[in-house]
């Protein structure tokens, strides 16, 4: 047993579209509680990941990245970060190394420096593996600059590769030795705190993003409406019936989703299929239709039939 006390809190991961938090947050906790893509500006909720150590509990908390809003969708989404800051006790600022920093990057980590004298602020080089040492090195002493700049006092700068699986142990250590002593705060073997059916949408919305372009990915998405354990089963061999819609904005996307006789449609079901029960742990029949919700990004009646 070490002497160490026992510290437990929140850690928020922000920085702007792309730069890994997502992927970040996964690698951190060990099993896939936020979904990722090429795609920016993926994350659309505020996903808490938990990393359960003998030494303490740290919360994670994944949120969207923050841009210049171009829709109410948008605005609504960087209202949602700004607000899960104040609730943490660290803002780890995500700045990947295969990219400058650049002014996007700036505004967040003034913002950051807004919020209470107590939180913390760690600055995260993500990505470490896309670049050389030198590069490396460069990006940190960036960091380090932007920091003196903005006053800012960096309590850990840390260079990391979630994807390459380095130094991502190292910043857990140094996140959880920034957290106040206090008891767990979720039980032992709670990965995350997002609802089963939540984690499903997303799961199939994952899918449904590999191989669209342009302003589609933005246009999609995934409710689930019903998920029950199908009734008259035998007790050794059970079956999840999910019933989910996928929205999107308009008539001409809605083909591109479906695909040549269904094609991609069918594909993107069976991927999200196996995801699905990876998660649940029993097999699952997934019934997946389209839909069109017109405009649902600019439109606030739809945006809160889709949960935002
Ligand atoms: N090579 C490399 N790629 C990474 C790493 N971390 C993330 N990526 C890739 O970068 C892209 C964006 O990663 P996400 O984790 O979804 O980024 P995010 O910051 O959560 O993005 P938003 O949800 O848009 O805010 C994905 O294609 C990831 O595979 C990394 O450590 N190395």
């Amino acid at each position: 047993m070490s002497d160490s006390p026992y510290r437990s809190g929140f850690v928020s991961f922000v920085g702007r579209p792309n730069a890994g938090k997502s992927t970040l947050t996964n690698a951190l906790v060990g099993t896939k509680v936020a979904i990722t893509s090429d795609k920016p500006q993926t994350t659309r909720t505020v996903v808490r990941g938990i990393v359960h150590r003998a030494d303490g509990q740290l919360i994670l908390v994944d949120t969207p990245g923050i841009h210049r809003p171009r829709t109410l969708l948008g605005e609504r989404l960087n209202d949602l970060v700004e607000a899960t800051w104040t609730e943490v006790d660290v803002v780890a600022i995500c700045f990947p190394a295969n990219e400058k920093i650049g002014p996007g990057d700036r505004r967040i980590a003034e913002n950051a420096n807004k919020l209470k004298k107590g939180i913390k602020r760690v600055a995260v080089a993500t990505k470490t593996d896309l670049v050389g040492p030198e590069r490396i090195a460069e990006h940190l002493l960036d960091i380090s600059t932007v920091g003196s700049e903005l006053g800012i006092e960096w309590a850990e700068i840390v260079p990391v590769s979630a994807k390459a699986g380095d130094q991502v142990g190292l910043l857990a250590d140094l996140l959880l030795g920034l957290l106040p002593e206090g008891p767990p705060l979720y039980p032992e073997g709670d990965l995350t705190d997002s609802p089963d059916d939540i984690l499903v949408a997303e799961l199939i919305r994952e899918a449904a993003l590999d191989g669209v372009r342009d302003e589609l990915p933005h246009s999609i998405a995934v409710v689930v409406e019903e998920m029950a354990l199908r009734e008259d089963r035998p007790a050794d061999r059970p079956l999840m019936d999910i019933h989910a819609n996928l929205y999107v904005e308009r008539d001409s996307q809605k083909g591109i989703v479906i695909g040549h006789k269904g094609s991609r449609l069918k594909d993107v079901g069976k991927r999200a299929r196996l995801q699905i029960t990876d998660l649940l742990g029993v097999p699952v029949y997934l019934d997946l239709h389209v839909k069109i919700a017109k405009d649902w990004q600019r439109d606030p009646r739809q945006l809160r039939k889709l949960g935002f």
